[in-house]
């Protein structure tokens, strides 16, 4: 059997973990595969079993640093490199924005960051011819990079132009600058928590936000937290937490979760002491689901199918149904910097047909009275505002039946002038800005006429 080409004892201290960070960049850039497929799962990078915990954060980290600070990386370089960056050699370029990601924005000496890129290139079948220009850059880089960094701060190059223009045009531009600011920088670790979000507040070292999620900026893997195996939290988005409690009191009432897995949201229905039915189409997202949900020592009904054909023979018969549809996701750019890269302006949309399905399927499944909350982790109005707005105008049965700001803890700026939820990676300012934000997210409130 070969040797495996990760983790090679003789090796440099760190090499390794920059060496898993440059394929799983490649594998992104390049390749157009997702952080999530690439870090977890059947498909993850073998390397990762191979690097400790501690390398392993801090690849990650180091990644994401170079995908939420991308186009910023970019601009850098290209002052730096007459002739541009090398074409002919993947490993030339991911060599180069990892130095200058750790250089500019990481706790790593600069030293260490210009020789473990030197050799990254360096063992490079192509990239090796490389090796002088990657160390004279990075070198450069060192010096006089941080006021090319300032020299562009304001300008939004992190977020594709398309993305702006469309987030421009939508919320106006200070919005769309304020939202670019708002995810490029690193998010904080967001935890619902079954109960006593002070106390949990204190355990992790974080801070109980006004909707009672606890935030900290506790980093690693979240299994070696307190209160992890106990089952007594899970991670989830401030603004991810909230269209889970539009459904009011749901002690003992019938809840269907169209689109469940991993799970957060049915966890929060359980946990409210509803009775869920949990769908998704993914098996192995269900199976996610399920040991997620057997860990928090919840209960729901889970079923792998397609939830536009789930169920035909049960109209009318849920007290709430939960749609949180598939979408382009670009509301989480900040925890998935990979999104704003892979996505294209054509994926804008092209969800719309199942999410118009999946609202028709929850409103036959309603009971009279019955409530509908829809979200998706989206900031396009196709997949918010204008699929509600379809969804009203073709099902004269169905009713907006807006969110109060007491709600949502009395946070305005989260409710529309119609009465949906729509936040922002910009809202909830924090003079931290590690500390601020929240997930673009989108919910409306429907019920069924009696
Ligand atoms: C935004 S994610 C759901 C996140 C989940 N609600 C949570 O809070 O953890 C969307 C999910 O919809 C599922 N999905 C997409 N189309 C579907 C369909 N037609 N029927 C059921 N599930 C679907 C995907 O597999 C994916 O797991």
């Amino acid at each position: 059997m070969p040797a495996p080409r990760f983790a090679q004892p003789s090796e440099v201290p760190g090499l390794a973990a920059r060496r898993v960070a440059a394929d799983i960049l490649d594998g992104v850039l390049g390749k157009r595969r997702t952080l999530d497929e690439q870090l977890e799962g059947p498909a993850a990078h073998p390397g990762l079993k191979t690097l400790a915990d501690r390398d392993r954060a801090l690849m990650r980290r180091l990644v994401a640093t170079i995908l939420r600070r991308l186009g910023t990386l970019d601009h850098v370089l290209a002052r730096m490199l007459d002739r541009g960056v090398p074409t002919d050699a993947p490993r030339a370029r991911s060599a180069l924005l990892i130095g200058a990601a750790q250089i500019l924005w990481m706790d790593v000496p600069d030293h260490a960051a210009v020789d473990l890129s030197v050799r990254l290139v360096q063992s490079d079948r192509r990239g090796a011819k490389y090796t002088g220009l990657v160390n004279a850059v990075l070198r450069r880089c060192a010096r006089e990079g941080q006021p090319l960094v300032d020299e562009v701060a304001g300008q939004a190059l992190d977020v594709p132009q398309w993305l702006m223009a469309r987030w421009s045009a939508h919320y106006g531009e200070d919005a769309a600058r304020a939202i670019a600011v708002a995810i490029s920088h690193e998010p904080s670790l967001d935890i619902t928590v079954k109960s006593d979000p002070a106390h949990w507040a204190g355990r992790l070292y974080g801070e109980m936000l006004p909707t009672g999620t606890v935030r900290t900026l506790l980093q690693g893997s979240v299994k070696m937290l307190p209160g992890f195996d106990d089952g007594q939290w899970w991670v989830q988005d401030a603004a991810a937490a909230l269209p889970a409690r539009l459904f009011g009191d749901l002690a003992g009432k019938a809840v269907a979760d169209l689109c469940a897995a991993p799970g957060g949201k049915t966890a929060q229905l359980a946990q409210a002491g509803a009775r869920v039915s949990a769908i998704d189409r993914s098996p192995a997202r269900v199976a996610r689901l399920r040991e997620n949900l057997a860990r928090l020592s919840l209960e729901a009904e889970t079923s792998v199918a397609d939830a536009t054909e789930w169920r035909a023979d049960a109209p009318g018969s849920f007290d709430g149904v939960l749609v949180d549809a598939p979408c382009a996701s670009t509301g989480t750019i900040r925890r998935h910097p990979d999104v704003a890269w892979l996505k294209q302006e054509a994926d804008i949309g092209a969800l719309a047909a199942v999410q118009n399905r999946l609202l028709h399927k929850a409103a036959a499944l309603l009971r009279p009275g019955g409530t509908l909350v829809y979200c998706t982790c989206s900031l396009e109005p196709e997949e918010g505002e204008q699929a509600i707005a379809k969804l009203l105008a073709e099902e004269p049965g169905m009713r907006r039946v807006p969110v109060a700001p007491d709600e949502v803890a009395g946070l305005a700026e989260f409710i529309t002038p119609e009465g949906d939820v729509r936040t922002l990676p910009s809202h909830l300012p924090h003079a931290d800005p590690r500390l601020a934000g929240v997930d673009g997210f989108y919910a409306a409130r429907l019920t069924k006429s009696l």
